[in-house]
């Protein structure tokens, strides 16, 4: 195959899973945001976290809450639970790899916090742990996951929401995932507009 139609076929398979997403997570991603916008008004703030590019999306997100998304605005209180390589080594020496975001969330997550928890396989292990360690601290829960949405579909409770990608591929779900964040980010402004 020519490396054009590569390039092609990149574009065609991202489009289509983003229209196929659209289709069925309007309403998720509605609701996600109105949580997000509750709990900062309420004095609350937004934990994220995630493994290899999910951990990039967990820092773009929370980047985009501290600084600011393209609206001007007060900073939002975020924290991505990937970036202290002190605190994520020490974690995984100490303890193991499973632990280094639930550890995190004991010691700083409050009821009425929310987790932004990102698997495209809903499998990893460390980041289920955190969703759980979320429920314990009286946290809701953001899911964003993919695939057949793993182990982490059964772990959410009342009160969190699943954004959960219907594709196969790592790539094309994470694509769609930094546009749910976008989209989250830009509904939250739009609410702050409104009603903040
Ligand atoms: O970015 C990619 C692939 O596009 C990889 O770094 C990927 O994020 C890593 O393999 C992750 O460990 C996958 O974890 P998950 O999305 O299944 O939770
Ligand atoms: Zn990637």
């Amino acid at each position: 195959m020519n490396l054009q139609t590569r390039i092609q076929q990149h574009f065609a398979a991202s489009i289509d899973t983003k229209q196929k997403a659209l289709a069925v997570l309007q309403e998720p991603i509605l609701t996600a945001a109105t949580m997000v916008f509750t709990a900062v008004q309420n004095g609350n703030k937004i934990l994220s976290c995630g493994n290899g590019g999910s951990a990039g999306d967990a820092q773009h997100f929370s980047s985009e809450m501290l600084n600011r998304f393209e609206q001007e605005r007060r900073g939002l209180p975020a924290i991505a639970l990937t970036t202290d390589t002190s605190t994520l080594t020490s974690i995984a020496n100490d303890y193991s790899y499973e632990r280094v975001f639930s550890r995190q969330i004991e010691a700083l997550g409050r009821n009425g916090d929310v987790l932004l928890a990102i698997s495209t396989s809903g499998n990893s292990t460390n980041v289920n742990r955190a969703i759980d360690a979320a429920h314990d601290c009286g946290m809701q829960v953001i899911a964003l996951s993919g695939k057949a949405g793993g182990s982490m579909k059964d772990l959410l409770q009342a009160g969190d929401v699943e954004l959960r990608v219907p594709a196969d591929s790592t790539a094309r779900i994470q694509e769609t995932h930094l546009l749910l964040i976008h989209c989250i980010c830009d509904l939250v402004d739009q609410m702050l507009l409104t009603q903040g």
